[in-house]
């Protein structure tokens, strides 16, 4: 047996579990949430059901890491870091250098930092965490798993961007997608769940968290994704934008008397979304049963987005057998699967209200009769993420 780390570090939070490997099993388990919003939530699920939580102001990942690693000990969880023999690190941006996971060594983690600018909530912040366990767990074999990974089966037709190709020559300027990594666990996990082996099914994946994105896959590989070059493609995120018209960037800028262009995008990343809407939170718990105005039309813009996205690849794959809803939003909030679902009648999908209320949980919600099955699979990235560690340190 050994143990092996697996740190998900999303844009709003960072997700961690240590396994025993091969045997797969949970030795301890956390989550730190609302990273960089007040009262970050602090939880450590270990031993025999114990839990730490804490509620503090925690600015970012470096603080967030940190903090965990000392937990680790202070609760007696590991007694020394050498007893952590493999640390999986997941990383949203591996452009067209990395198709599959890698070992990480000082040129990977500089071609991770060098892909900035194609994940800029995500990479830089990564790069982060993977460098202080490089400091603090120096005998540990760190290994990258990126998110686009599971993307790089999606066709010519459906990555290229309709501007003129010699761009995608030289700059690589395409579309990549995120959140891989959870779109292929729940689809596999759909299969099981529907008894048809994978290569039979049509499925859309909503990973709904603080980013969000929706996968078209057929014969359990992505054919389209609604995220883009960068994560900030798509629908509507916690602090996101998603898709915009790109002539206002430069018509806003003028308005704004902005001159950087990075303002612009960082505007688009950070204070859009959810947040710019509200003008209150990027946080769905905020906002879903807070009756302003503004709330309410953030939590319908948010649904219309998804709901449109889901249509459109009922088109692209020419009918589905299944929706899948998952993370932070798409596992724990009933309301927003009822409000997309909602709106697809016509494509045969129909909730049921009872088994809807599920949360968290594996499990059917559509109705006996609906043409389409709905189903709810939590993701678990981080299991994945040990499988590959274990795979490329065996
Ligand atoms: N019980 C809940 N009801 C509604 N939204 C929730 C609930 N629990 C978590 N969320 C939302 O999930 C989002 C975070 O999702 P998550 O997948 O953890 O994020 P990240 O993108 O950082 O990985 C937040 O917007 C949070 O409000
Ligand atoms: C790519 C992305 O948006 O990830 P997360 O939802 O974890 O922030
Ligand atoms: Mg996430």
């Amino acid at each position: 047996m050994s143990k092996t780390i697996a740190i998900n570090a999303g844009s709003s939070s960072l997700k961690w579990q240590i396994f025993a490997m091969p045997e797969e099993t949970i030795i301890a388990k956390g989550i730190v949430e609302r990273i960089g919003l007040p009262e970050s939530i602090f939880t450590i699920k270990y031993g025999n059901g114990e839990v730490y939580n804490r509620v503090l102001d925690i600015l970012d990942h470096d603080i967030a890491v940190n903090m965990l690693l000392e937990q680790l000990i202070a609760l007696n969880i590991i007694r020394s870091f050498d007893e952590i023999k493999g640390a999986g690190h997941r990383v949203v941006a591996g452009g067209e250098t990395f198709q599959d996971s890698i070992i990480i060594d000082q040129a990977v983690l500089e071609k991770i930092e060098s892909l900035a600018e194609f994940a800029p909530l995500h990479n830089p912040a990564e790069a982060k965490v993977i460098r202080v366990f490089e400091r603090l767990l120096p005998k540990t074999t760190n290994v990258a798993v990126f998110d686009t990974s599971f993307h790089t089966t999606m066709p010519e037709v459906n990555y290229l961007y309709s501007i003129p190709t010699e761009y995608y020559d030289k700059y690589k300027v395409r579309k990549y997608g995120a959140h891989g990594t959870s779109h292929r666990y729940v689809a596999l996990r759909a299969a099981k769940m529907l008894g048809k082996p994978i290569e039979e099914l049509k499925l859309i994946t909503c990973h709904i968290g603080n980013g969000v994105s929706i996968t078209a896959i057929e014969n359990g590989k992505s054919i389209d994704t609604s995220m883009g070059f960068t994560p900030l493609a798509g629908t509507t995120m916690g602090t996101r934008s998603g898709d915009i018209d790109p002539s206002l960037l430069a018509y806003l800028m003028e308005k704004l008397e902005m001159t950087d262009m990075n303002e612009m995008i960082d505007l688009l990343n950070r204070k859009s979304g959810l947040l710019g809407i509200s003008q209150i939170s990027s946080d769905m718990r905020d906002l879903e049963e807070n009756p302003d105005p503004k709330a309410q039309l953030a939590v319908q813009i948010f649904a219309d987005r998804i709901r449109k996205y889901i249509g459109s690849y009922f088109a692209t794959l020419n009918g589905a057998d299944a929706i899948i809803f998952t993370a932070g939003i798409g596992e724990n909030d009933r309301k927003m699967r009822q409000r997309i679902i909602s709106g697809l009648s016509w494509f045969g999908c129909e909730l049921d209200p009872q088994r809807n209320e599920a949360q968290a949980v594996e499990t059917i919600i559509s109705t006996e009769d609906s043409k389409v099955k709905v189903l709810l699979v939590p993701t678990d990235e981080e299991l994945m993420i040990a499988r590959d560690v274990e795979k490329l340190t065996k």
